[in-house]
C-alpha cells in the first residue's frame, strides 16, 4: 500500500481492486498538502477499513482552480454532442464495474449488497444515461420578438465551477444525481464525498479519467465538512454550490454563500415525510410500501415515510399487520453480513449515528412511555455492528419529539386519524416538505391530498419510488431548488438576455 492507493479485497464477492486513497484533482491522485487523513470504518464490523487523504483548504483553491482552468479554457468550447460522448463513456465504464462499486457501497457504509447497493448502482446507470442523453436536449434559450427593429433572445449558460457536497446514505447515487447533471449543462465540478463513504466516489474518479474528460472538469476532494465543505461554501471563485444533507448544514451552507460571493445554491436537506392510509386502501400493498418506505437503507433516507397516519377504522388491523411485515421481511439474516443475500436491514452507517437513533428510541421508551414493538431483540447482541432492527412506536402523539424531529433510523411514528381534513392537518404540521405518501382507492382524495400537503414529492399509492426522470426536492425547511428529471440540467444553468438592435438610426 502506498498512500494514494491500497489494495482491497471483498471475499463475499471474490472482488479485488485498487482503491485509490488520494485527493483527485486534474484527472490525478494527490497527497493532501498537509498529510492529514481520514480513516473510514465498516459499520458492520466497527473495524477499520483504511484510511484517506483528507483536504485542506490550499487543496481546495488548487481544486476551484483546476477547475476554472478547464472551464475557461476547455470545457466551455466542448461542445454538448462531445459531453454527451464522454457521459456515455462513463455509462460504459459504469456497467463495466457496477459489481466493484457496489461493493464498494456495502463495505464502507453496510447497505445491504444484493438488494440496496445494486439498486443504487441502477439508478446511477439509468440516470447517466439520462443524463448524457440530454446534453443536446435541454432548454437552450427563446427567441423574444420586441418591436420591429428589435428583438432579444436568451442563452441558457453553465454557471462555471460547481462544488458539490453529498452525504452517506446514497453516496455514490447522491454523487450521481448532482455531478452527471452539472456535467451536462456544462459545468466542472468539485465535489466532496462524506468523511464516512470517500471510498466509492474516489474509485468512480478513475472512471472520469477512463472516459476521457479533460484534466479538471471533475475534482473529487474528500475531507471534513467542516473544513472542505466550509472552504467551497465561502470561496470567491465557486459560481454555484449544491448541497446534501441534514438541514443544519444546509442553512449554513447558505449562509457562507450570503457572506461570500453569493455563489447559487441548491439545498436538499431534511424529512419528516407523512404517510397517509384511509380505509378505502389495499392495506396489504399499503403496508409493503410503507414498510420499504421506512426500513430500507435501514431508513436512512431524506424521503423515508417516517410518519404514518391511518384511519381510525382500520388502526388497530394496520397496526398488527404492519409488526407482522417488519418481523417477517425486514431482517438481518443470521450472518449479520450485508453482503449475504438474507441481510435486507443493515447496519446505520457509523457508532454516532447509532447512539443518536438509540437515544430517540430510549426517549420514546422511558421518557415518553410510548408503546414499541421491535422486530427483534435490541440491543443486537450478536455483532460489533451497528445494527438496529426496525422500530414501530404507536399512538403517538402528534407533539413528540419522534414525531417532529428527523431521526434517520428504521423508526417509525404511527397515529390515527378521523378524517381527510384532521389527516391533511396532521401531516402538514412540520418544519419539512420533502415528500409524503396517501393510500386510498378514492381518485378524488388522492388528487386533492396532492393538491393540498405541503411537499415536493406525493407518491399516490406507493411510497419512496423515485424516478430519475421526475423532479425532485423539497417545500419549506427540506430545501431549495430540485435535482433529477429536467430540472437536474436546468439547476446548473443560468438565463442570459441578449437585446439586439437592428435600427440603422438609433
Ligand atoms: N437529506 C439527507 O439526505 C441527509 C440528511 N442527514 C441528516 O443529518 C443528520 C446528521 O448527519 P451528518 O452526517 O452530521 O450530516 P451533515 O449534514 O453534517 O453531512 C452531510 C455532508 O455535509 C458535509 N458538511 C458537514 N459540515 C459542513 C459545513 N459546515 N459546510 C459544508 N459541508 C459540511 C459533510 O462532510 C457531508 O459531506 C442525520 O441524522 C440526518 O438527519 C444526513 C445525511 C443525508
Ligand atoms: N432517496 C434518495 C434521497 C436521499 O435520501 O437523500
Amino acid at each position: 500500500m502506498s498512500n494514494l492507493h491500497t489494495d482491497l479485497k471483498i471475499p463475499q464477492l471474490n472482488i479485488s481492486l485498487k482503491q485509490p486513497l488520494g485527493l483527485f484533482i486534474n484527472n490525478e491522485f494527490c497527497p493532501s498538502s498537509d498529510g492529514k487523513t481520514i480513516e473510514t470504518v465498516n459499520p458492520t464490523t466497527g473495524e477499520a477499513i483504511t484510511s484517506f487523504q483528507a483536504a485542506s483548504e490550499k487543496d481546495v483553491d488548487k481544486a476551484v482552480k483546476a477547475a476554472r482552468d478547464a472551464f475557461e479554457n476547455v470545457w466551455s468550447k466542448t461542445s454538448s454532442e462531445q459531453r454527451g460522448i464522454y457521459l456515455s463513456n462513463l455509462l460504459k465504464l459504469i456497467e463495466e464495474e457496477q459489481d466493484t462499486l457496489a461493493a464498494l457501497e456495502t463495505l464502507d457504509s453496510g447497505k445491504p449488497f444484493h438488494s440496496n447497493a445494486k439498486g443504487d448502482l441502477a439508478q446511477v446507470m439509468q440516470l447517466t444515461r439520462y443524463f448524457a442523453g440530454s446534453t443536446d436536449k435541454f432548454d437552450k434559450g427563446t427567441t423574444i420578438p420586441l418591436t420591429f427593429n428589435k428583438f432579444a433572445y436568451t442563452l441558457k449558460v453553465p454557471f462555471g465551477v460547481v462544488a458539490q457536497i453529498v452525504p452517506w446514505n446514497y453516496p455514490l447515487a447522491m454523487a450521481c444525481w448532482k455531478l452527471q447533471g452539472a456535467l451536462a449543462a456544462g459545468n466542472t465540478v468539485i465535489i466532496k464525498p462524506a468523511e464516512n463513504t470517500s471510498l466509492s466516489l474516489l474509485y468512480f474518479a478513475t472512471l472520469i479519467k477512463k472516459a476521457g474528460f479533460p484534466p479538471g472538469v471533475v475534482n473529487v476532494l474528500p475531507g471534513y465538512g467542516s473544513l472542505v465543505g466550509k472552504a467551497l461554501g465561502t470561496h470567491m471563485d465557486i459560481d454555484k454550490i449544491s448541497f446534501t444533507g441534514s438541514t443544519k448544514v444546509g442553512g449554513s451552507v447558505l449562509e457562507a454563500s450570503g457572506q461570500s460571493n453569493l455563489k447559487d445554491v441548491t439545498l436538499e436537506c431534511g424529512g419528516k415525510s407523512p404517510a397517509l392510509v384511509f380505509e378505502d386502501a389495499d392495506l396489504d400493498k399499503a403496508i409493503d410500501w410503507i414498510a420499504a418506505g421506512i426500513f430500507y437503507n435501514s431508513g436512512q433516507n431524506c424521503t423515508a415515510n417516517s410518519r404514518v397516519y391511518v384511519q381510525s377504522s382500520i388502526y388497530d388491523k394496520f397496526v398488527e399487520k404492519f409488526k407482522e411485515t417488519a418481523k417477517k421481511e425486514w431482517g438481518f439474516g443470521g450472518k449479520f453480513d450485508p453482503f449475504d443475500k438474507e441481510c435486507v436491514v443493515g447496519p446505520v452507517i457509523s457508532s454516532a449515528q447509532y447512539d443518536r437513533i438509540k437515544e430517540f428510541i430510549d426517549l420514546g421508551k422511558k421518557e415518553e412511555n410510548l408503546s414499541m414493538f421491535q422486530a427483534s431483540e435490541f440491543p443486537v447482541k450478536d455483532t460489533k455492528g451497528y445494527f438496529i432492527p426496525p422500530t414501530i412506536f404507536t399512538d403517538v402523539p402528534q407533539t413528540s419529539k419522534l414525531l417532529q424531529e428527523e431521526i434517520f433510523g428504521p423508526v417509525v411514528v404511527v397515529s390515527k386519524f378521523e378524517n381527510y381534513d384532521d389527516a391533511l392537518k396532521l401531516a402538514n404540521d412540520t418544519c419539512y416538505g420533502l415528500a409524503s405518501a396517501v393510500f386510498t382507492k378514492d381518485v378524488k382524495k388522492a388528487h386533492m391530498f396532492a393538491r393540498d400537503i405541503k411537499a415536493g414529492t406525493v407518491w399516490i399509492n406507493s411510497s419512496n419510488d423515485e424516478d430519475v426522470t421526475v423532479p425532485f426536492g423539497g417545500f419549506k425547511m427540506s430545501g431549495i431548488g430540485r435535482e433529477l428529471g429536467q430540472s437536474g440540467v436546468d439547476t446548473y444553468l443560468q438565463t442570459k438576455a441578449v437585446h439586439v438592435n437592428l435600427s440603422a438610426d438609433n
